[in-house]
C-alpha cells in the first residue's frame, strides 16, 4: 500500500552516505579515543536481543531487534531524557534546542544490554533505553502505520462488522474500544438501540470527542425544508463526497442519526476514498500523484434568511503525509468545488483526466455500501477517509447529527490502547 513505500529521496541520500562519508570519522580530531575502533560494530555483552552499534561522521548507527537505525547527533542529543533536558511530569522538552551546537559529537558511546550512554563534549551525559530508539526512530516509526483495512462493499458485508449497543458503548470500555477499533479500521462504525433524541445522539458524540461546532452549529438537527442554502436540507439525491471540503481543515468525523423518516428512498451511501485512491495509485500513478499536488479551492457561499456565510478551503484532493507518503484526506465534493484558478490551462486538462480516473473509481458499484438509517442506529464517518451520499426521498425525514474534531476521536483511542 503507498502508506508503506519509501520516499525515494530518502533512499538516495542513504545510500551516498554509506558509500561516501562513512570513513572520514577517522580523521576527525574529535574522537582521540574511539577512533580505530569507531569502524567497526561494536557489540553488547551477550543479551536479549542482537545489538549493535558503529560510530559515523555525522550519525549514529544503531543496530537492534532485526532494525537498523540511523540517528542525528544533533537529534540524540536534543532528545535526552535527563531530568535537566526534559520534564516527565508534564511531558515537554526544557532543553534549548537553539543552543546545541549543530556540529556537535558524542565524546563516547557505551551500550549494555538495554540502555545506550553518550557523554557529549560537555561532560553530559545522555541515556536512551534500546526499546525507546526503537519505537521513536524513523525507522521504527514506518513500520508503525496506524492498520486499516480498506473496502468495496464486499470487503466490508464480509468482515460483518457489528454495531456496538448503546448502553456498552456509554458504560464500559470494551464497547467504546472495539466501537473505536471498528472506525480506525474502516473509517465507518455504528451503535445501535439508540434513543432516536438530539439528546441521547449528543451524549454518544460527548463520549468519544469535543463536538466540533460550525456553521450549522454544534447539534444539527435537519428536514428538507430549505432552512439553510444547501442541498442537503432538500430531498434531491446527494452524490458521493465529503462534507465542509471548504473548510482549511475539514471535519474529522460526520456523525448521522436518522429520528424519523416517513416516506420513501433516502437510503444513505458510503463509499471508502481511500480504496478508491489506491486504485488509483495502482493503475494511473500519474493522476495520484497530480491529484495530491494540485492544490484547489472549494467554497460555500450561502445567503439565505439570516445566514450570510462565504467559506473558502484551499488543498488537494488527495492529502498525503511527505514523510513516509501515507494518504491522510480526501478533500472530494464536486458540488462545492469552486472556480479553478489556482493553477494554468494545460495543468487543468490533465487535472481534470486525473480526477476524472478518480470519479470513475468512486462511482464503481462494487464500491457502494447502501444502507437505510433508521431510528436507533447512529453512523460514525470519518469525512477524511470515507464519502456519503444519500437518494432522492419523499415525506418527511428528520436527521440529527454533528461533526467531532479528529485530534480528539484519536485521543480517546490512545488513551484506551489503541494505535492512532
Ligand atoms: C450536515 N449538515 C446538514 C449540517 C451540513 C451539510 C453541509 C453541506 C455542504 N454542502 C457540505 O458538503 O459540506
Ligand atoms: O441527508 C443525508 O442523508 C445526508 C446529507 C448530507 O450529505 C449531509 O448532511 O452532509
Ligand atoms: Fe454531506
Amino acid at each position: 500500500m503507498w502508506y508503506q513505500r519509501l520516499p525515494q529521496i530518502f533512499c538516495g541520500i542513504q545510500h551516498q552516505l554509506k558509500g561516501g562519508v562513512r570513513h572520514q570519522d577517522l580523521k576527525h580530531p574529535c574522537f582521540p579515543n574511539r577512533l580505530p575502533a569507531a569502524r567497526r560494530w561494536q557489540h553488547t555483552a551477550l543479551g536479549p536481543r542482537d545489538c549493535a552499534w558503529q560510530q559515523h561522521e555525522d550519525h549514529l548507527e544503531l543496530r537492534y531487534a532485526g532494525t537498523v537505525m540511523r540517528f542525528d547527533y544533533v537529534w540524540l542529543r536534543d532528545h535526552c531524557r535527563s531530568a535537566s533536558c526534559y520534564n516527565s511530569k508534564t511531558n515537554q522538552r526544557s532543553l534549548d534546542t537553539a543552543s546545541v551546537d549543530l556540529g556537535i559529537k558524542p565524546q563516547t558511546i557505551r551500550l549494555n544490554e538495554t540502555m545506550l550512554f553518550l557523554t557529549w563534549p560537555d561532560g553530559h551525559v545522555t541515556r536512551y533505553s534500546l526499546e525507546w530508539l526503537l519505537k521513536n526512530s524513523y525507522e521504527g516509526q514506518k513500520q508503525a502505520v496506524q492498520p486499516k483495512i480498506l473496502w468495496n462493499a464486499e470487503i466490508y458485508q464480509q468482515a460483518q462488522v457489528l454495531p456496538v449497543d448503546f448502553q456498552s458503548f456509554l458504560e464500559t470500555k470494551d464497547g467504546l474500544k472495539e466501537f473505536l477499533q471498528n472506525f480506525l479500521l474502516y473509517g465507518i462504525a455504528f451503535v445501535e438501540n439508540v434513543p432516536p433524541t438530539q439528546e441521547d445522539t449528543e451524549k454518544l458524540a460527548g463520549r468519544i470527542s469535543l463536538i466540533r461546532e460550525t456553521i450549522y452549529g454544534r447539534m444539527w438537527y435537519f428536514t428538507s425544508d430549505f432552512s439553510r442554502g444547501d442541498t442537503a436540507y432538500t430531498k434531491l439525491a446527494l452524490d458521493r463526497h465529503t462534507d465542509t471540503t471548504y473548510f482549511q481543515e475539514p471535519c474529522g468525523i460526520q456523525v448521522f442519526h436518522c429520528l424519523k423518516h416517513e416516506g420513501t428512498g433516502g437510503r444513505t451511501l458510503l463509499v471508502d476514498g481511500f480504496y478508491a485512491a489506491e486504485r488509483v495509485l495502482q493503475r494511473a500513478p500519474a493522476d495520484f500523484d497530480l491529484l495530491s499536488k494540485v492544490p484547489l479551492k472549494h467554497e460555500y457561499i450561502e445567503n439565505v434568511g439570516e445566514c450570510h456565510n462565504h467559506m473558502i478551503g484551499v488543498g488537494p484532493v488527495l492529502n498525503i503525509h511527505p514523510w513516509n507518503k501515507e494518504l491522510y484526506l480526501i478533500r472530494y465534493n464536486n458540488y462545492d468545488r469552486a472556480v479553478i484558478n489556482t493553477v494554468p490551462y494545460d495543468v487543468v486538462h490533465r487535472w481534470y483526466a486525473a480526477h476524472r480516473t478518480l470519479t470513475t473509481e468512486l462511482r464503481r458499484p462494487e464500491n457502494e455500501l447502501w444502507i437505510k438509517l433508521k431510528p436507533g442506529k447512529a453512523l460514525f464517518i470519518d469525512n477524511w477517509r470515507v464519502l456519503h451520499g444519500r437518494e432522492s426521498f419523499t415525506g418527511y425525514r428528520q436527521l440529527c447529527g454533528c461533526y467531532l474534531t479528529r485530534d480528539d476521536v484519536l485521543n480517546t483511542a490512545r488513551f484506551l490502547g489503541l494505535q492512532a
